[in-house]
């Protein structure tokens, strides 16, 4: 099965090092989220990746060969400045970007209809892209990404101004992709749903790459946090505990980051000092609180 690969790539705009020898897979039948700051590099990555931009240095490979014209047409591509033609009506526009991709145009007017009902453009179907709203104008534009069938994914911010029911059919219709053998790598700043979706995330900060792998394997080594219920507690009652640091304080409870040889008893026995505790559970990391770590802090 293809597998995408970003080896070293490197890209300088004038004196900015927009990426400084980025590397990371995205095997086939997985999402890969990619996250990081604004400017970190993403856009960048993603051009490079389809081919419209050229790495200074490094390379991008596609099923073990580097990326050709010929490969760069089974890429479906979601462009962060999107590329419609916004006069033009949404099915002939499906059916010409999935002609330009090599679809007969039988085929192409059969993927375009059957996109248009799958992310419920029915009704607009005859409508000019520039008349739609934002959020239909991008299920537009996962359809165009999506029309000609292709053999991986490349989706620049897909979920950005989706409402909540785009959201949902989005994240099927990129589950689905991946469960079908295609490597999808999508970017976003919605921490919870690249958690929520993705088997891997790559998070870039300063054009590098700081941090990769399953949410699991990037939270579990990061240290453990307890969440304490002690409804009667007075505000602050963890703060003299050695080797403790409070990282989330709300009435009646608290979150608690433990140095790895703190016993979680003798917090237990504080808490408990203060009142009945009503829940006392370790928790890992979210995606959101490891990323801000991982921008803010030291490299992984
Ligand atoms: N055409 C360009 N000319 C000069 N600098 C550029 C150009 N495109 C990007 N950059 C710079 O390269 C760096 C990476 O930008 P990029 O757009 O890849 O970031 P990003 O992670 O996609 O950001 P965002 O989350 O804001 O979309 C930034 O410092 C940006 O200012």
């Amino acid at each position: 099965m293809p597998d995408l690969e970003i080896d070293r790539v490197s890209k300088h705009y004038g004196d900015v090092v927009a990426l400084d020898e980025v590397s990371f897979d995205v095997r086939a039948g997985e999402l890969f989220g990619f996250v990081g700051s604004n400017g970190a590099g993403k856009t960048t990555t993603m051009r490079i990746a389809l081919g419209v931009l050229a790495a200074d240095a490094g390379e991008v490979r596609f099923d073990g060969a580097p990326v050709t014209h010929e490969t760069r047409t089974r890429i479906g591509y979601m462009p962060e400045e999107r590329g419609l033609y916004p006069k033009m009506k949404v099915l002939p526009q499906l059916v010409y970007l999935a002609e330009l991709h090599g679809l007969s145009t039988n085929e192409a007017h059969r993927s375009a209809e059957n996109w248009i009902a799958r992310l419920g453009l029915a009704g607009r179907r005859l409508d000019e892209v520039q008349k739609l709203s934002l959020g239909n104008q991008q299920r537009v534009q996962l359809a165009a990404a999506l029309v000609h069938d292709p053999a991986v994914l490349v989706l620049d911010e897909p979920f950005s101004g989706l409402d909540p029911i785009a959201v949902d059919v989005m994240s099927e219709v990129l589950r689905e992709k991946a469960a079908a053998g295609v490597p999808v790598v999508f970017s976003s700043h919605q921490l919870d749903l690249v958690e929520r979706l993705c088997d891997r995330v790559g998070i870039i900060r300063s054009g590098r790459m700081v941090a990769c792998g399953s949410v699991d394997e990037l939270t579990a080594d990061a240290s453990s946090q307890l969440v304490v219920r002690v409804p009667e507690a007075h505000p602050g009652w963890a703060k003299q505990l050695a080797g403790v640091r409070v990282v989330g304080e709300e009435p009646g409870s608290t979150v608690l980051e433990l140095d790895p040889a703190v016993d979680d008893q003798v917090v237990l026995e504080a808490a408990l000092a203060t009142g009945p505790v009503r829940e006392f559970r370790r928790r890992r990391p979210t995606l959101a609180e490891l990323f801000r770590n991982v921008v803010t802090g030291g490299e992984r």
